[in-house]
């Protein structure tokens, strides 16, 4: 299920998204110390960063993750990581705890079983799982067509990871796995402009998860806050 809510522009978007996030965050750590966070990458998250980059909460007792990754190192331009190091990880947050699921091997195959384990130790359910949404329908690296599709978006998926390698995916993936992105007290998804828009109506109005992956969590019994402004 979802909830949808429209904004005037982006930065009133990113404010909003930034309260919600913050409030998840700051409610975990009130009842047990510590919180985990899982950031999309990509375009569209730049101002949302920005703006949690200068949200002033115990930053110190969270750790930060992604929700998916393109299998380059930190320094390539299409590094998730790289987006989060650039636009959050700054300043006074420079030195927070973050977990970045790409490991220098050339391959995401060889690296999932210790990305798996990883992952496994941060203090889970994650507070808040931030995701994106691309135009053809995937969210984190849920791609149409991806080799582990069925099983990285099924509600059985019992690793906290795969691997992923789709034609429209630019480069091999690692992402996070549905059950863990659907047991997240607050999960949110941010898109914006019109492409996005279309193709939102279009996810809400069908049902095959294959042909738009995002929709394993629109469809879900979990609320999904969807954010999207002009
Ligand atoms: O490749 C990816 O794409 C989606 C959407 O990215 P955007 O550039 O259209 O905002 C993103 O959510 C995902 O994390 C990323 O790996």
């Amino acid at each position: 299920m979802y909830e949808f809510q429209e904004f005037e522009n982006g930065a009133a978007l990113a404010d909003a998204l930034t309260v919600e996030v913050a409030g998840a965050l700051a409610h975990t750590i009130r009842l047990h110390g510590k919180a985990a966070l899982a950031l999309s990458g990509g375009k569209t998250p730049v101002r949302f960063l920005e703006a949690l980059s200068r949200y002033r909460m115990p930053w110190n007792d969270v750790v930060v993750t992604l929700v998916d990754e393109r299998w380059v190192p930190e320094t390539h331009e299409r590094s998730n990581a790289g987006l989060a190091r650039r636009h959050l990880l700054k300043g006074p947050l420079s030195n927070i705890e973050f977990v970045p699921l790409y490991r220098p091997v050339p391959t995401p195959e060889e690296a999932v079983a210790e990305v798996n384990r990883v992952i496994a130790d941060l203090p889970l359910p994650f507070a808040a799982v931030v995701l994106g949404m691309g135009e053809d329908g995937h969210t984190a690296s849920f791609y149409p067509g991806g080799d582990n599709l069925a099983a990285a978006n099924s509600p059985d998926c019992k690793a906290q990871v795969m691997a992923m390698n789709a034609d429209g995916a630019g480069e091999p993936r690692i992402t996070l796995t549905l059950p863990l992105l659907l047991a997240a007290d607050e999960i949110l998804l941010h898109i914006e402009g019109a492409e996005k828009r279309a193709a939102f109506e279009k996810a809400v109005a069908g049902d095959d998860v294959l042909e738009m992956p995002v929709r394993s969590l629109l469809k879900s019994e979990k609320l999904v806050k969807v954010l999207w402004c002009p």
